[in-house]
C-alpha cells in the first residue's frame, strides 16, 4: 500500500483564454475549473483511480484546505491529513494562445513540529511505500523530507525540485525528476536525451536505487541497478502539462504494484500522463484507454 505525503498542497486552478497573454489589458476567461492538487494528492487521485490501495496524507488549512479534503473524498480517494491554522494555496495554471503560464504560491507557514503528526499519520496505514512530492512550505526543512524516509520500514519515492534533491541525505527507492530538475540535480548537460540518460544513471549514486527523469515532450529515463530504459512520449493535442509528472509516477507505481516489469510500466506511465495532458487542469482523466495506449508506447534499452 503506498502512502503520499505532500507537505504543501494546493488548489489547481486552471483557466484557458481565447487569447495571447498580453500586460495593461484585462483578460477575460468564460470559466475556471478547480482540481484539488499537489504532487502527492495527484499521485493519490489517480493510483485510486487505477484501484490501487492509497492514502494522501500531508497538511491542509482553511477553505481551500476543506475542498482538497471534500473533492478528493468525493472521489473516493482515501485521506488523513494534518490540519494546519493557515489556508491551503491557490496555484493557477493559466492558458492563453497555446502558451502555459504556471503561478504557484509559496504556501501557508507551518511550525516545524507538526511534522510529528504527519509521521504518526504515515506510521498508522503501515505502508510499503511512500511517496513525500512537491514544495516545502515556509518553516519546514530538507531534513523534513529525510524524516519521512528514515521514520518507518518502508520504500521511499521523492518527488521535489533538483536543489532540493541534491542536498537529501537519507537512502530513497526512487526519484522522479523532470529535465530541468534533473539539471539542478546533476549540474549535467541534459540539453540532449543522451545526456538526460548519462545524468539519471549517474544520479543513482547520490543515495537514489532508481531514477525516472520525465522529459515532457520527449518520453522519460528509467535508471535502475540493471536497465537504463528511454520510452518516447506519444504524440497527442495537448491541453496543458500540469500534473503530467504525477501522472506519469502514478502509472508506473500502478503497474509495479500489479508485479510488472519496469518496460510495461514506463509503458504505462507514459500512456496515464498522455491522457492528462490531452484534458485542462489536474482532475483524474478518463483511464479506459490506458490498455490500448500504452501499446503504442515504445521503450528502448539505452
Ligand atoms: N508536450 C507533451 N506531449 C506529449 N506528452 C507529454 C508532453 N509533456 C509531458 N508529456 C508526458 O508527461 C510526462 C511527464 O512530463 P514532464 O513535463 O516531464 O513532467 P513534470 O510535470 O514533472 O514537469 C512525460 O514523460 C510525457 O510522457
Ligand atoms: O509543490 P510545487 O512544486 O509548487 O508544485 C505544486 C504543483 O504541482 C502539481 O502537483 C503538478 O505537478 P507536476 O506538473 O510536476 O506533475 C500541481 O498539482 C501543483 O499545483
Amino acid at each position: 500500500m503506498i502512502v503520499t505525503v505532500t507537505y504543501n498542497p494546493a488548489v489547481d486552478q486552471t483557466v484557458q483564454f481565447d487569447e495571447p497573454m498580453e500586460p495593461d489589458h484585462v483578460m477575460r476567461a468564460e470559466s475556471a475549473r478547480y482540481d484539488a492538487g499537489g504532487k502527492g494528492i495527484n499521485v493519490a487521485q489517480f493510483l485510486t483511480a487505477m484501484d490501487k490501495p492509497c492514502v494522501a496524507t500531508g497538511l491542509a488549512g482553511g477553505f481551500t484546505g476543506r475542498f482538497i479534503r471534500e473533492d478528493m473524498q468525493s472521489g473516493g480517494v482515501e485521506t488523513d491529513f494534518t490540519e494546519i491554522e493557515g489556508i491551503t494555496r491557490l496555484n493557477t495554471t493559466a492558458i492563453a494562445d497555446d502558451e502555459e503560464f504556471k503561478l504557484n504560491l509559496s504556501g501557508p507557514a507551518v511550525d516545524r513540529g507538526i511534522v510529528d503528526d504527519v509521521l504518526e499519520r504515515v506510521r498508522a496505514h503501515d505502508p510499503d511505500w511512500v511517496l513525500v512530492g512537491g514544495s516545502l512550505p515556509p518553516g519546514l526543512e530538507i531534513e523534513d523530507i529525510d524524516r519521512i524516509a528514515t521514520g518507518g520500514d518502508w520504500e521511499t519515492i521523492v518527488d521535489v525540485e533538483g536543489t532540493i534533491l541534491k542536498r537529501l541525505d537519507a537512502r530513497y527507492s526512487m526519484c522522479k525528476p523532470n529535465r530541468h530538475e534533473l539539471g539542478d540535480a546533476t549540474d549535467a548537460d541534459v540539453s540532449t536525451l543522451e545526456g538526460c540518460a548519462r545524468a539519471a544513471g549517474s544520479f543513482r549514486d547520490q543515495g537514489f536505487d532508481r531514477v525516472l527523469a520525465s522529459l515532457g515532450a520527449d518520453g522519460a529515463v528509467l535508471a535502475t541497478e540493471e536497465q537504463l530504459l528511454y520510452a518516447d512520449a506519444l504524440d497527442v493535442d495537448v491541453v496543458d502539462t500540469v500534473g503530467a509528472g504525477d501522472a506519469l509516477l502514478s502509472g508506473l507505481l500502478a503497474a509495479w504494484e500489479a508485479g510488472e516489469s519496469n518496460e510495461a510500466a514506463l509503458r504505462t506511465g507514459v500512456a496515464v500522463s498522455s491522457l492528462l495532458v490531452s484534458q485542462a487542469g489536474t482532475g483524474i482523466p478518463s483511464l479506459a484507454s490506458v490498455e490500448s495506449l500504452r501499446e503504442d508506447v515504445t521503450v528502448q534499452t539505452l
